[in-house]
């Protein structure tokens, strides 16, 4: 069973730390792995607006800088601590850790990522045919 108050609680501390002087939207993300780990994400705006990343972003490094695993249930939050959908490019980042069985908190009931990524571009679509 996922927890995913925790979930969504570790997603709400990460938003709290976001730097979003420029759009004043904090996001926070927090991703359940499958060790068991939780790995977290938020914001990170650029007086060069176009270059700011998104919480997911920062999510997807800090598992990989963590040691790596895959995604197996992603929350993310908006400053008052609603569930917020991730932005299309996020979601190709997330697929590409977590991939169609990854469950996503969404504004609509927890789905897996392939509802929200459906006929997605992965890892799988570089081999040569
Ligand atoms: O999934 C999303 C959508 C938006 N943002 C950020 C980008 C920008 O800093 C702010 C407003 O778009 O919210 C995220 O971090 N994740
Ligand atoms: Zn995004």
């Amino acid at each position: 069973m996922i927890d995913w108050e925790a979930l969504r609680a570790a997603a709400t501390e990460a938003m709290h730390k976001a730097y979003a002087p420029y759009s004043k939207f904090p996001v926070g993300v927090a991703g359940l792995v499958d060790d068991g780990r939780v790995v977290v994400g938020c914001n990170v705006e650029n007086a060069s607006y176009g270059l700011g990343l998104c919480a997911e972003c920062g999510m997807v490094s800090a598992l990989a800088a963590s040691g790596g695993g895959r995604l197996v249930a992603v929350a993310c939050v908006d400053r008052s601590g609603n569930r917020l959908m991730p932005c299309g490019r996020c979601r190709q980042l997330l697929w590409e850790f977590g991939g169609p069985e990854c469950l996503l908190d969404t504004v609509s009931g927890v789905k897996p990522m392939r509802d929200v990524l459906p006929d997605a571009f992965g890892p799988e679509d570089l081999v040569t045919r």
